[in-house]
């Protein structure tokens, strides 16, 4: 599952942005969307995303992001459509953000930064038993991201932010269930953009269909510094250092095409 995933970034370093490039890597994550080079596609379907809220297990610091780990041994939390062919099991979510608002999301839309990202990570059900598997394969993971904008309160978020002071160590785990994931999706789940690209923490293996939505979801300031009181460091270090800034930096693109499912 994710957990064991997740326990290999554990060991990582939590600034750890991995090499600037993978050797030989030419579909690097995350990247800069430019919007007027992304090629519309009528092809592209309706994304269709059937969380089951039950499945939702625990949050926990793992010293690079805290995640949402979702029980993904079945078909209950699943993503469709989209420009995926198969079907693929929620497994986490988690985010990215920065030390301001002024920045922390990994892709950029016209190098505009966002100063937070959620990724909703799913692995392909109809080819493999397992996400260690799937990891290692092309299109075996399927990403949605989902910038965060200051804003109005963001209510579905409330319950995960006050989880957050429970885990502010690396390390620590507190149970969380009965959590709707799709709560976090924008109003707008049609407009997308797609390419093929990687996870962004080692192994930063090429095996992600990103999936990036056109509309942000809003959040309130406040709810967004709960997540910069979050720390990379465990309860037995001495340095304590909060975890902010926590991207990889973009990718070169490598002549890869950005999909959109909008003119
Ligand atoms: Cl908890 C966690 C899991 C994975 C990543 C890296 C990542 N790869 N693709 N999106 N995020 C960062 C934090
Ligand atoms: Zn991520």
């Amino acid at each position: 599952s994710m957990q064991k995933a997740a326990e290999y970034n554990l060991k990582m370093h939590p600034m750890w942005q991995g090499p600037l490039a993978v050797p030989g890597g030419d579909r690097q994550s995350p990247i800069d969307i430019v919007v007027r080079k992304s090629v519309f596609d009528s092809q592209l379907k309706h994304l269709i995303a059937d969380y089951d809220p039950t499945t939702c297990q625990q949050i926990w610091n793992n010293g690079y992001s805290f995640l949402v780990e979702y029980d993904d041994t079945t078909d209950k939390s699943t993503l469709k459509g989209g420009p995926l062919q198969d079907k693929f099991r929620l497994c986490q979510f988690h985010f990215h953000w920065g030390e301001s608002n002024a920045w922390g999301s990994e892709h950029t839309v016209d190098r505009r930064l966002f100063p937070a990202e959620l990724h909703l990570v799913h692995w392909n059900s109809d080819k493999y038993s397992l996400f260690e598997e799937a990891v290692m394969e092309d299109n075996g993971l399927a990403v949605i991201g989902v910038f965060l904008k200051v804003g109005k309160r963001h209510d579905g978020l409330q319950k995960l932010v006050d989880a957050l002071p429970a885990i502010r160590h690396k390390g620590s785990v507190v149970e969380f269930t009965k959590f709707d994931a799709g709560c976090l999706l924008p109003n707008n789940t049609e407009d997308y953009w797609t390419y093929h690209g990687s996870l962004t923490t080692p192994p930063l293996t090429e095996s992600v269909t990103w999936i990036v939505m056109k509309q942000a979801i809003e959040v309130s300031h406040d709810q967004l510094a709960v997540f910069r009181s979050l720390l990379f460091t465990s309860a037995e270090e001495e340095v304590q250092k909060s975890m902010v800034n926590n991207f990889r930096v973009q990718q070169p693109l490598r002549g890869r095409t950005v999909r959109s499912s909008f003119s």
